[in-house]
C-alpha cells in the first residue's frame, strides 16, 4: 500500500463477519488456504512473473515471454520440491495461459483415463518430467461440436502392426489445439479407427509431432499457429494450432486402449468399459472449467466492487463528498447478485469437483451407473456457470464506467481470456441440449418404475411438484430455503414436463427434439440453476464456524436465488410456481438483502484473498489508491515517450497546413 493508506479502511470496518474465517470457507479449507495464501504471494513477490505490458506486446514477444515464464514456472517448482497441488496453484497465479494448461490439463488426463496400465506407466512419466510436452488435438477445421464428425483416419495395417493417421481433406486439419501451434512434441489426436475396411468410431491416439532434438515437425506433419484471437495479450500467449497428417506411421501400442483395443491380427476388442469414456477427459475438464468460473467471476466482482466504493458521482451536499456509487441501488442491483454467484459458484464447483471424484473412484472399480449423471452435470453447469461469468466480467466492466475499459482495469483482458469458455470443452447450446436429451428420458421413464437419481431425483416427486402451490404470504417467507426449493424444483420439473409433453406429439422425435430445441434449453437453465440453489443450500447445513460467516453466507443465497426468480419471473408465473404478488415480495426481500451486503461488500470480496499481481487492476486495488495509479499508469503508455508523436511531420502538420492555406 502506498504510504501505508488504506483508501478503503472505513468500508473494511463496516464488516459484520470474520473475514479470515470466509477466507477458509471460500479457499475450501485451512489447508488449500494456506497453499493458495503462501503461493499467490510467493508469484506477486518475484519480478520475473511481473504482467506489466502484457497487452501492449506484439505476439511474437508475447509468445516467448510465456515460454519464458513457463520455463521459469517449472524451475521454481522444481527447486522448491512443490507438490502437485503446490505447481498447480503457482500456475493458476502465474495467471497467463500457456501450453502448460493443455500439458497437465488434458493430455495427460487423456492418457490417465483412456490408457491402459501398462500405457500410462510408460507414457506418465516422461509426461510428469515434461521430457515430452503434450496437447489435445481433437476439433478440426470441419468439425468441433461433432465429435462423432471427424475426419482424420488411423488405418490399421497388420503388415506393419502399426496405425496410419492421415488427414484425408482440408477440414480434417486438426485446428485450435493448444499448445499445438509452436510447442507440443507429443499430442492425444483424436480419429476414425479404421481395421480391415471396416469403421470402429472415435479413438485417441498417441502420436509424437515433433523431433525431441531439434523441435522439427516429423516427416508427413504440417504443423503451425492459427493465428490472432480476441483481444490484446490475453489467449494470445497459446499457440493454438493447426495440424495435417499425410499417412504418418506410429506403432499399435499407441492407440489409447482402455476402451477398445485393437489386437496383433486387427481384430477390435470392446472391454467391459462404456465407449462414452473416449469423452471422459472432456467431462473432468468440464468440472474445472466450473470451479475456475467462480475465479474468473470474483475477480471481475473484486475489481467492480473495490471500484464502486472509491467512485464517488453526484449527491454532493454543502460542497461534501459526492456518493460513492457503491450506494446507488441501481449499482447494487447489477453488482451484488454477480457477487453472489460467484460465491454460489464456488460451493457448486467444489461439489461438483466431489461428484467427479467419486465417479472416477466408481469407474476404477468398473461401475460405470453414475457417469451418465457426471456426463449432465459437467455439461450443464460447465454451460451455466461460464455463460453467466462471460457476460458477468462485461457487466462488471460496465460498472467501473469509463475507466472499466482502460486495459488498466484488467476487465478487458479478463474478458478476452474468458469468453471462449462459452465455446470450448463444448459449446454451451450444444451441451445443454446434451442435458435436454437426459432430462426427456428421465421425463419419460416416469411412472416406469425407475426412480432418478442424483441431481434428477426431484423428479421422483412429479406428481406432488406438478400440484404444488407456493404459500408464500409475505417478504421474510422467502428466507425459508425449503419454500425455496420446492418452487425451484416445481418451476423445472414443469418446465421439462411441458416440453415432454410438446415433443410426443411429434412423430418423429428428432424432429420435434430440433423444433422445440429453444425451449428444451430454457428447461435445461431451470434444472441446472435448481442444481447451483440446492447445493449453496447445502452448503449452509454445514457447520460454518467463525462470527458471522453463516450469516452472511445466507444472505448471498438469498440474493443468488431471489435475483434468479425475479430475472425469470416470467417463468415461475408461466408454470404457476407462484403469483404475481409472490414474484413482488420476493423483489422487496431482495432488496433487503441488498441494503444487508452493502456494509459488508468489500470484506465479502477481500475474502477471495487475491493478490493485486494476480487482479492485475488498478481499479480493483486493495488499498483503493486509483486515481494516482491511473494517471501514472498513463504515462507509461509508448504513445507518450515523445511528445510530438510520429508520424506528425508525415500526416498532421499537412494537414493543418492545408487547413491554414484553405482559410487564407
Ligand atoms: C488475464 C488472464 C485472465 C484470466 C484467466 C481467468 C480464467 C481462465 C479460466 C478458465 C480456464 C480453465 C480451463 C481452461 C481449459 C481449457 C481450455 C483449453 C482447451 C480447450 C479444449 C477443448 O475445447 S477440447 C475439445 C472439446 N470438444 C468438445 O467438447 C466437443 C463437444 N461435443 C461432444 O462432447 C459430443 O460430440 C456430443 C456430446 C455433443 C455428442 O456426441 P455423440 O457421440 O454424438 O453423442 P450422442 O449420440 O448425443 O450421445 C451418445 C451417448 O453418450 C452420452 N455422452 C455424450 N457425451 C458424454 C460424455 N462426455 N460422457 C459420458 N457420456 C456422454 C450421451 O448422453 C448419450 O447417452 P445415451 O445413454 O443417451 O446413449
Ligand atoms: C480458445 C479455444 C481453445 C480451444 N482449445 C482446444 C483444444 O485444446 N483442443 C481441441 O481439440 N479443441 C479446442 N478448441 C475447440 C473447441 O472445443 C471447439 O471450438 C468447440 O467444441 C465448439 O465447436 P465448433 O467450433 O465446432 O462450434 P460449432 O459447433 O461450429 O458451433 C457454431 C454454432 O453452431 C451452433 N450449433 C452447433 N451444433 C448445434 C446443434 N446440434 N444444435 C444447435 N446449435 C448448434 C453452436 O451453438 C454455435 O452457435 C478450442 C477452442 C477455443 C475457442
Amino acid at each position: 500500500m502506498e504510504g501505508g493508506v488504506d483508501y478503503l479502511a472505513d468500508e473494511r470496518k463496516k464488516a459484520e463477519f470474520d473475514v479470515q474465517q470466509m477466507k477458509i470457507v471460500w479457499a475450501g479449507s485451512h489447508h488449500t488456504f494456506e497453499i493458495s495464501d503462501r503461493i499467490s504471494k510467493l508469484v506477486a513477490n518475484d519480478p520475473a512473473f511481473s504482467k506489466d505490458e502484457r497487452t501492449m506486446l506484439p505476439r511474437k514477444e508475447l509468445f516467448k515471454n510465456t515460454l519464458r515464464k513457463a520455463s521459469y514456472a517449472w524451475k521454481r517448482i522444481n527447486d522448491l520440491h512443490l507438490s502437485e497441488e503446490e505447481a498447480s496453484q503457482l500456475r493458476f497465479y502465474v495467471d497467463e495461459p500457456a501450453f502448460t494448461d493443455l500439458h497437465w490439463g488434458m493430455f495427460i488426463p487423456a492418457i490417465k483415463g483412456q490408457g491402459t496400465d501398462e500405457q500410462q506407466k510408460k507414457w506418465l512419466p516422461l509426461a510428469y518430467k515434461m521430457q515430452i510436452i503434450g496437447c489435445y488435438a481433437q476439433t478440426e477445421l470441419g468439425h468441433g461440436s461433432n465429435v462423432q464428425g471427424l475426419e482424420t483416419t488411423a488405418t490399421f495395417d497388420p503388415q506393419t502392426d502399426e496405425f496410419v493417421i492421415h488427414s484425408p481433406t482440408l477440414t480434417s486439419s486438426k485446428w485450435w489445439p493448444g499448445g499445438l501451434g509452436k510447442v507440443s512434441t507429443h499430442g492425444v489426436v483424436y480419429a476414425r479407427l479404421i481395421t480391415d475396411g471396416q469403421e470402429h468410431g472415435i479413438h485417441g491416439f498417441i502420436v509424437q509431432l515433433r523431433r525431441l532434438e531439434d523441435h522439427r515437425p516429423l516427416p508427413g506433419i504440417i504443423i503451425g499457429d492459427i493465428g490472432m484471437k480476441f483481444g490484446n495479450g490475453a489467449y494470445n500467449t497459446m499457440d493454438n494450432g493447426v495440424l495435417r497428417f499425410d499417412h504418418v506411421r506410429i506403432p499399435r501400442d499407441q492407440m489409447l486402449m482402455r476402451v477398445s483395443q485393437v489386437t496383433r491380427d486387427g481384430k477390435v476388442v470392446q472391454s467391459d468399459v462404456p465407449r462414452q469414456l473416449v469423452y471422459g477427459t472432456m467431462v473432468y475438464v468440464r468440472q474445472t472449467i466450473v470451479q475456475d468460473a467462480s475465479c474468473a467471476l470474483s475477480r471481475a466482482v473484486c475489481i467492480a466492487t473495490r471500484y464502486s466504493a472509491v467512485r464517488r458521482q453526484f449527491g454532493s451536499h454543502n460542497g461534501g463528498p459526492e456518493t460513492q456509487v457503491i450506494d446507488y441501488k441501481t449499482q447494487q442491483s447489477r453488482l451484488f447478485p454477480l457477487l453472489a454467484s460467484a460465491y454460489a459458484f464456488r460451493f457448486v464447483g467444489e461439489w461438483l469437483k466431489w461428484l467427479y471424484t467419486d465417479v472416477t473412484q466408481r469407474l476404477q472399480a468398473n461401475d460405470f451407473s453414475t457417469l451418465p449423471e457426471a456426463h449432465a452435470c459437467t455439461a450443464g453447469l460447465k454451460s451455466l456457470t461460464t455463460s453467466v461469468t462471460a457476460d458477468g466480467i462485461e457487466e462488471c466492466r460496465k460498472l467501473c464506467g469509463g475507466h472499466g475499459y482502460l486495459c488498466t482495469s484488467g476487465l478487458p483482458e479478463l474478458f478476452a481470456v474468458y469468453v471462449p469458455a462459452c465455446t470450448y470443452e463444448g459449446d454451451n447450446i450444444v451441451l445443454m441440449l446434451q442435458v435436454a436429451r437426459i432430462l426427456m428420458k428421465t421425463v419419460s421413464q416416469l411412472g416406469s418404475g425407475k426412480l432418478p437419481v442424483g441431481t434428477m431425483a426431484y423428479m421422483g416427486r412429479i406428481e406432488h411438484l406438478l400440484q404444488y402451490r407456493c404459500n408464500v404470504q409475505k417478504a421474510e417467507d422467502w428466507l425459508n430455503p425449503a419454500i425455496v426449493l420446492e418452487a425451484f424444483e416445481a418451476r423445472a420439473a414443469r418446465m421439462s414436463v411441458s416440453c415432454a409433453k410438446k415433443l410426443s406429439k411429434f412423430a418423429n422425435p428428432e424432429e420435434g427434439f430440433a423444433e422445440l430445441s429453444a425451449d428444451l434449453v430454457e428447461a435445461v437453465v431451470a434444472h441446472c440453476q435448481l442444481i447451483v440453489v440446492s447445493k449453496f443450500i447445502e452448503k449452509l447445513q454445514q457447520d460454518i464456524p467463525g462470527k458471522g460467516v453463516k450469516q452472511q453466507l445466507k444472505v448471498l443465497c438469498g440474493v443468488y436465488y431471489l435475483f434468479l426468480l425475479h430475472k425469470h419471473q416470467g417463468d415461475f408465473l408461466a408454470t404457476s410456481c407462484v403469483t404475481p404478488k409472490q414474484a413482488s415480495l420476493a423483489n422487496d426481500q431482495l432488496r433487503v438483502l441488498y441494503s444487508q451486503v452493502r456494509p459488508n461488500a468489500i470484506a465479502l470480496v477481500d475474502a477471495f484473498n487475491y493478490t493485486d499481481h494476480f487482479l492485475g487492476s488498478i481499479l480493483g486495488r486493495y488499498d483503493g489508491n486509483v486515481y494516482p495509479k491511473l494517471y501514472e499508469a498513463a504515462w507509461k503508455d509508448p504513445l507518450n515517450d515523445s511528445v510530438v508523436p510520429d508520424g506528425y511531420h508525415q500526416y498532421i502538420r499537412p494537414l493543418l497546413k492545408q487547413q491554414r492555406s484553405a482559410k487564407l
